[in-house]
């Protein structure tokens, strides 16, 4: 199983390379980077972190003995990136100032890390398709503009945007005195300002969840909110690494794997579906093995139906 992760000397990046090479048997990976020594410091770190399998106190934590993975190469940008590879991740960011740490922040990036989209689009229409988990912000936007650029089919490309279910059910977990592991809150949209918690899905212990409308106001601000809290509290360098690096290996692991049989929202090029089109954001969706291959269509409220609009308005809008 070979995974390319752009951005792989990047916190995200490198995160993504570290759980897949500590968690998926047989895992190799290729970090490209600008920061070409960076990279090249990773990609040994990571490669020495699957030898301690080779040991009985190794093998004691995490279950899979990772002999035959690797190697951890890397590469520099440039058309041979996107070739020859299982899985690609997109986790660059060309930089972040001070300022862009509050809410709304990620839409700010989109100046500069849609040129390296542009380009990246155009070294994939030279090569074959195969998966695409985007992470680079603002997730919706550049995940359409690769999209768009590739020519692969819309299929094929998965923005990542699973960390806010993540940070709901935290906030759920504590405000109904219940342990988050119980709790599921899908989220549609916009990964920003724009998201819809889709409450009417939502479950606690398998059973649907109630919450006042103060309550949902509450999960709302802090899932919008908490990101940029973790920024401010570690510096604008770097976003969060933990929950992301986590879930995007998770997307990755599961796409490279088969798929899965129920739905989970991610960010994908629309084409009518929920009325929508021209944009890419967050449905339900089932993956397969070359990306997803079906959209689900949930009835939602007349309140979450009123958020996706909003959420379809702001991104249909340049
Ligand atoms: N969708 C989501 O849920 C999340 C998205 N993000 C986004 O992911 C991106 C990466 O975040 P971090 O890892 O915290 O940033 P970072 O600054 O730590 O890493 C970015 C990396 O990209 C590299 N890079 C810059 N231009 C490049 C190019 N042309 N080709 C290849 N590599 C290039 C940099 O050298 C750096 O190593 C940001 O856009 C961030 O906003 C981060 C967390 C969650
Ligand atoms: O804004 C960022 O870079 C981080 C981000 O998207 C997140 O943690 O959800």
């Amino acid at each position: 199983m070979h995974v390319t992760v752009i951005g792989g000397a990047g916190a995200v990046g490198s995160t993504v390379a570290y759980t897949l090479a500590t968690t998926v048997p047989d895992v190799e990976l290729r970090l490209v980077d600008v920061a070409d020594d960076a990279a090249a410091g990773h990609a040994t770190d990571v490669e020495h972190a699957m030898n301690h399998d080779t040991h009985e106190v190794g093998r004691s934590i995490g279950s899979h003995v990772s002999w035959g993975a690797g190697p951890v190469t890397t590469a520099e940008p440039g058309p041979d990136a996107v070739r020859d590879t299982d899985c690609l991740v997109v986790a660059y960011n060309v930089s972040r100032t001070d300022d862009a740490v509050g809410r709304g922040g990620r839409e700010s990036y989109y100046e500069k890390n849609r040129p390296v989209a542009d380009d990246l689009g155009d070294w994939m229409r030279g090569a074959d398709p195969r998966p695409v988990v985007v992470v680079t912000n603002p997730v919706d936007r550049i995940t359409d503009c690769l999209w768009r650029n590739s020519g692969w089919p819309r299929e094929s490309f998965v923005g990542y945007s699973l960390s806010e279910t993540a940070r709901a059910v935290a906030e759920i977990g504590r405000i109904r005195d219940v342990d988050p592991h119980t709790v599921h809150c899908p989220m549609m949209g916009e990964h920003g300002e724009h998201l819809v918690p889709v409450f009417s899905k939502a479950t606690v212990g398998g059973d649907p969840l109630e919450l006042s409308a103060a309550q949902r106001r509450q999960v709302l601000d802090y899932v919008r909110d908490v990101p940029y809290d973790v920024m401010r509290q570690r510096g604008a360098a770097e976003s969060s690494r933990w929950v992301s690096g986590r879930g995007v290996a998770a997307v990755a692991h599961s796409i490279l794997t088969g798929g899965t049989t129920a739905p989970i929202c991610l960010s994908v090029p629309l084409a009518g579906e929920y009325g929508y089109e021209d944009v890419s954001m967050s449905v339900p969706v089932v993956l397969s093995s070359d990306g997803w291959d079906r959209i689900e269509r949930w009835s939602l409220s007349d309140q979450e139906r009123e958020l996706l609009d909003a959420a379809y308005d702001h991104l249909a809008t340049d």
